[in-house]
């Protein structure tokens, strides 16, 4: 089998890269082979000509969590090739909504902020939330989710998940219709979606006045699965209590830039009941990440080789 890398890797990737994959399996980084097949091409944004070009190409890994949007939908119209990712972040991004959580909860960044401007008592009377006895609902139960639940847990909160295949059986997993019986018992509301057709705006005006003035939001998964204007509304009027995002509506032009702001509609960055962090749950620049996005990929292709089973990304549910 011959894998092909679109994009770039460094020396050092690639030295690892060749170390990890089984011995039978040929890699390529530079130019694709013109001679002979190319069954796997890795590409964070695979470029459509390329897609035609290879010759005996079945399979495409993007080598993180989330596929972006265009490359869902070019797959889409390609039946014949079969769309992987890994997820070798969800420890870090678990880690980062946890933190979010804490932030939120406890109002930490603004009561950090206050004290540097020498005010110790102006933060007292926020109305922060004790965690102990809480209830978690978290969307999507994958590798994120996976890997919040143990922490949740040892903080004394119930956890319920909403995934749009709930297992026969799981008494805690629950199908998306049953969203707003949910939202009104719910405390704390986490999503990990993936942004698809379906998840698109799920959580709106309706669900976060179900959530109600008490309640908290996370995000770490995409932007978009929380409508822009109803989570603006709902913080400003304090009609939800207090959010945590890492994830956006619009990303800054040159994003990694020094000097880069958020843009935006809405200027959530005023807001006092929210805690941000610039899309790095994931912590992609730090080398233990690093590693652990090499190895995950090295084990994705090794699967695809020995035809183990991997579940794909399913392009036909939109983007
Ligand atoms: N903030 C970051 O830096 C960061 C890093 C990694 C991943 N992500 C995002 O988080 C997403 C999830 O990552 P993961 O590794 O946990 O993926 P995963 O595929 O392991 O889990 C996704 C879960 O969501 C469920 N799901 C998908 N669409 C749904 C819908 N419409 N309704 C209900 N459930 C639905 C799936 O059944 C699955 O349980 C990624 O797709 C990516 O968009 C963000
Ligand atoms: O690992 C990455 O590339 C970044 O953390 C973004 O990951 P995501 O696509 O999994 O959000």
């Amino acid at each position: 089998m011959h894998v092909h890398f679109q994009d770039e890797w460094s020396d050092e990737d690639q030295d690892v890269l060749r170390r990890e994959v089984d011995g039978q399996i040929r890699l390529s980084f530079a130019s694709p082979p013109e001679d002979h097949n190319t069954e796997v091409l890795v590409a964070g944004r695979p470029d459509e000509k390329l897609l035609d070009r290879l010759r005996g190409l079945h399979s495409v890994i993007v080598p993180f969590a989330g596929p972006p949007g265009k490359t869902m939908a070019m797959l889409a119209d390609r039946p014949d090739l079969s769309l992987y990712n890994i997820h070798h972040n969800a420890v870090p991004v678990a880690e980062l909504a946890l933190g979010l959580l804490l932030a939120a909860a406890r109002h930490i960044p603004l009561r950090d902020r206050l004290l540097r401007t020498g005010d110790w008592t102006g933060s007292y009377h926020l109305p922060s939330m004790i965690l102990r006895g809480k209830r978690v609902l978290i969307l999507g139960r994958g590798a994120i989710s996976g890997e919040l639940e143990a922490p949740l847990r040892a903080l004394g909160m119930e956890l319920r998940f909403i995934r749009n295949n709930p297992r026969n059986g799981a008494e805690d997993e629950f199908h998306p219709r049953e969203l707003h019986r949910l939202l009104e018992e719910t405390d704390i509301l986490i999503s990990t979606l993936p942004l698809s057709d379906d998840s698109r705006g799920l959580i709106a005006e309706k669900e976060l006045e179900l959530l109600g003035p008490r309640g908290i939001l996370i995000n770490v998964g995409r932007g978009r699965v929380i409508d822009e204007d109803a989570l603006y509304t709902a913080l400003a009027d304090r009609t939800i209590q207090a959010a945590g995002l890492d994830v956006w509506y619009h990303y800054p032009r040159g994003e990694g830039r020094a000097g880069s702001t958020l843009p935006g509609a809405r200027p959530f960055w005023e807001l006092e009941n929210l805690v941000m962090s610039p899309h790095i749950a994931g912590e992609w620049p730090n080398p233990e990440v690093q590693r652990m996005r090499l190895q995950a990929l090295a084990r994705r292709i090794n699967d695809i080789f020995h035809k183990n089973p991997v579940p794909k990304v399913e392009t036909d549910r939109g983007y």
